[in-house]
């Protein structure tokens, strides 16, 4: 665990370290599998790395781009997670559109049947997964937390966090506006390689004491399942940390 002063520090910090792992990950294989996160940190670290000149050390055109959950919502909204992402850094970065795999949107083929969205992904997934599996081994999967310790779409008590068979999911009625989204699920979240959580503010604290004090199951606070193969770093400001042993 790493706790870094402020939410800005944290942004920046997290994105140089994003970029340091971008370099080595690409050194060694040709291309690299990066999932993406929504929230106002996760958000604001991809807005730190749109500022930060250091980004030009990743050849973004072998980085593969995907999103952990998504609002379902139409192309270009404003809350959608990826219309995010492209506003505060996308839009500056070399990337290669066949490795940039957002979500589908409610005005995409499967219109506003977010099941068939989801079945949809899941195919997404499988193409670019290794013989045997259904989807990448992400090199790096970023996730911000709720307050409630959700993380992805995956909500505390919600069946999304008990699903064990599809790779991406639909969820309905999510405590979180909007009620309709589509999310990884925890088994290809924890087939990773490695899996950052990245909290700020107080409202962070207690979820991020209770996940990592390892007492609390996955389905009642969802960030308790946020790990990775290789590695699991869970990046904090102090407010954050606040509740920590
Ligand atoms: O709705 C979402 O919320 C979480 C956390 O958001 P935050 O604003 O409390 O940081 C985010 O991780 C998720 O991707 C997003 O869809």
């Amino acid at each position: 665990m790493l706790v870094h002063p402020d939410g800005p520090v944290l942004a920046q910090a997290a994105a140089a370290r994003l970029v340091t792992k971008l370099v080595d990950v690409l050194a060694e294989r040709d291309e690299a599998h990066l999932v993406l996160t929504g929230g106002t940190i996760g958000i604001g670290m991809l807005a730190a790395l749109g500022g930060l000149p250091l980004r030009e050390a990743v050849d973004w055109s072998r980085v593969h781009l995907w999103w952990g959950d998504e609002r379902f919502l139409p192309t270009g909204d404003p809350d959608r997670n990826d219309t995010q992402a492209v506003d505060a850094l996308l839009r500056l970065l070399p990337l290669e559109p066949g490795r940039v795999h957002t979500m589908p949107a409610t005005d995409g083929p499967d219109g506003e049947d977010a099941e068939a969205a989801a079945a949809r992904y899941a195919g997404e997934l499988a193409r670019f997964a290794p013989a045997g599996a259904d989807a990448p081994a992400f090199d790096v999967l970023l996730l911000g937390m709720g307050p409630d310790g959700h993380i992805a779409s995956l909500f505390p008590e919600h069946p999304g966090t008990r699903e064990t068979g599809p790779s991406a999911i639909a969820v309905h009625n999510s405590p979180k506006p909007p009620p309709n989204r589509i999310s990884l699920t925890f088994r290809v979240i924890q087939q990773a390689r490695e899996v950052w959580v990245i909290a700020s503010g107080a409202e962070k604290a207690k979820p991020a004491a209770l996940a990592l004090s390892g007492t609390v199951d996955q389905t009642v606070i969802p960030a308790t399942g946020a790990h990775g193969t290789e590695a699991t770093l869970w990046l904090l400001d102090r407010a954050g940390a606040a509740e920590l042993g």
